[in-house]
């Protein structure tokens, strides 16, 4: 297929700000089935295709060549698959959607205030529970990536879709790992983040896949839209 796919977050806080920036940079998103529909375009720009996605399926589908660019947050690829970052260039950080990745805490874990206290704690807490120190989390990937960089290996993940802050204090997991950008989610839950503990700074970037089908022509049309918001594909 010749033309080329722009994916683009379906809903919340960064479609808007998806929209809200392409339009600033000259090119308006448009989707004129509405709210409901997943099919858009740009205004002008026939060959290019836009898909609303949810983000995290941007992240997977970039990954996997099946998109050819899209704006997505940077923590999606790290945790979507540990060849995330390879298989992608990251055209341009956008500025919005920031957010960190952390590792936190109860404030009650008054000596835990690094991942050294933690990798103390990991590593005796079977025999003072009885069972393995217990992280809530969706992000799988990026913990054990980070936590095996830290020498703790001594844990249990439990997965966790949302609302990952209230698991300690009702006793599914012990501490988590999730996204933070005020801190006032993990501080009404009495959760505390490490001072080391910040695994990942993110934000949503304009991202192309490095694995997707570029022959020339279709390279061309994307590297004319790139050029068209002051970016290029960085291969
Ligand atoms: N405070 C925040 N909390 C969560 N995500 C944030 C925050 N600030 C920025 N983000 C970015 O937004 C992304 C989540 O956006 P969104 O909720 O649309 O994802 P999603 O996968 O589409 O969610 P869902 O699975 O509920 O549809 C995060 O991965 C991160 O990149
Ligand atoms: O640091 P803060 O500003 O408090 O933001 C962090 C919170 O925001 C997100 O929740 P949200 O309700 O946005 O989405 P989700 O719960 O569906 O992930 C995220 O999951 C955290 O709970």
């Amino acid at each position: 297929m010749s033309g080329i796919t722009l994916a683009v977050p379906s809903k919340g806080r960064l479609e808007e700000l998806t929209r809200e920036w392409f339009a600033t940079n000259g090119l308006v998103i448009t989707r004129p089935g509405g709210a409901r529909s997943y099919l858009g375009a740009i205004e002008g720009l026939p060959d290019v295709t836009v898909r609303f996605f949810p983000a995290s399926e941007i992240a997977r589908e970039l990954i996997r060549g099946t998109i050819d660019f899209g704006v997505t947050g940077r923590d999606l690829i790290h945790e979507t698959s540990e060849t995330g970052p390879a298989s992608v260039s990251i055209a341009k950080p956008l500025g919005f959607g920031n957010a960190d990745v952390v590792v936190a805490v109860p404030d009650a874990w008054i000596d835990v205030t690094h991942m050294h206290d933690l990798a103390d704690v990991a590593s005796d807490f079977r025999s003072r529970h009885g069972r393995w120190l217990r992280i809530a989390t969706k992000y799988i990937t990026i913990t054990r990536q980070h936590f095996a960089k830290a020498g703790i290996a001594e844990y249990r993940t439990v997965e966790s879709l949302g609302a990952t802050e209230a698991a300690p204090a009702s006793g599914v997991a012990d501490i988590v790992v999730d996204i933070t950008s005020t801190g006032s989610t993990l501080a009404a839950n009495g959760l505390r983040v490490l001072e080391d503990g910040v695994m990942l700074h993110s934000e949503a970037c304009l991202i192309v896949s490095r694995t997707a089908n570029w022959p020339a022509k279709r390279k061309a049309r994307l590297d004319a839209v790139l050029a068209r918001l002051n970016c290029v594909a960085g291969f």
